[in-house]
């Protein structure tokens, strides 16, 4: 079975850290923002992306918060250039004020109030998958900027966005931590950044019950063990080497923590 390397090298500030530590490329990046407290690292997330994407109130979020997190800058200057090139959403949330001005900009609009059915993140991941040409989809992950904490439902609607796409590598990250999607169909080598995330970490499985993890890397590895909700699930684990590798037979969450400045 092949392997699928991680490394959360987009947490860390310049190109040159973020190549990767063995010559492999840097995967393509898109940014999607969603409308909840931007995490503090936004700027660095929208710098590494290619492709930087607002799910309906998500753009008041980066008008409203990234001069707070850029201070030392001009609030005009920063509104000006941190211009996502799509808004897509049923926009119910985004304000006219906001629409008009990125619309002004140069930003697509993109209006699916008509379908009530699909989250806006969704929406948002389809238009990545089928409208970007320009972007490398062998090589592509989804950044996915404020996906956590606030509504159980939003948190879990996201969550689920990994499992509809669950072909894509998609990372949900908060201020607190990261989740993205281990898909059954691979191995998994996880390379841990210690200078910006960890130790804490979690692994669980989603839609079924695991019959078999096998784990190395973790202070409370798992040997080809069964893992399901109302039983044992892996949480408050403790990333122990610099990369931990995952086995199983069923799609896992892996979740690991983002240290504080
Ligand atoms: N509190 C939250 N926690 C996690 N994700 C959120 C939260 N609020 C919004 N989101 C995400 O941001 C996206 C856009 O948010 P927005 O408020 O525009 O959604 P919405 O479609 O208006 O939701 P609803 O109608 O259920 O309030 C949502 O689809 C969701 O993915
Ligand atoms: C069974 C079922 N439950 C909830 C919704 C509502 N819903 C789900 S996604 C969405 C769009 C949010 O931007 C809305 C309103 C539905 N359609 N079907």
């Amino acid at each position: 079975m092949d392997v699928i390397r991680h490394c959360s090298s987009f947490l860390l500030p310049s190109p040159s850290h973020a190549a990767g530590t063995d010559g492999r490329p840097t995967p393509a990046y898109a940014l999607v923002v969603l409308n909840q407290r931007l995490p503090r690292f936004t700027p660095l997330l929208w710098e590494h992306a290619q492709v930087r994407m607002c799910a309906d109130g998500g753009a008041n979020r980066v008008y409203d918060e990234m001069p707070g997190l850029l201070p030392h800058e001009d609030a005009v200057a920063i509104r000006n250039r941190y211009k996502p090139e799509v808004i897509k959403g049923d926009m119910d949330s985004i304000r006219t004020e906001i629409m008009d001005f990125y619309r002004k900009l140069g930003t697509k609009i993109v209006d699916e109030s008509h379908d009530q059915d699909t989250t806006d993140l969704h929406k948002c991941v389809s238009y990545i998958r089928d409208s970007t040409p320009e972007l490398d989809k062998s090589n592509l992950c989804i950044l996915v900027a404020g996906a956590l904490g606030g509504r159980f439902d939003h948190e879990i609607g996201n969550i689920n966005v990994l499992c509809r796409f669950s072909d894509m590598r998609i990372i949900l990250i908060s201020d607190d931590c990261l989740i993205q999607l281990l898909p059954r169909t691979h191995h998994h080598e996880i390379h841990i950044l210690s200078s910006v995330e960890g130790p804490h970490c979690g692994l669980v499985p989603i839609g079924i019950p695991s019959k078999s993890t096998t784990t190395t890397g973790l202070q409370w590895d798992l040997a080809d063990t069964e893992m399901k909700f109302g039983g044992l699930i892996s949480t408050s684990n403790i990333a122990r080497e610099e990369t931990v590798t995952v086995r199983s037979d069923s799609d896992l969450l892996w979740t690991i923590s983002i240290k504080k400045p």
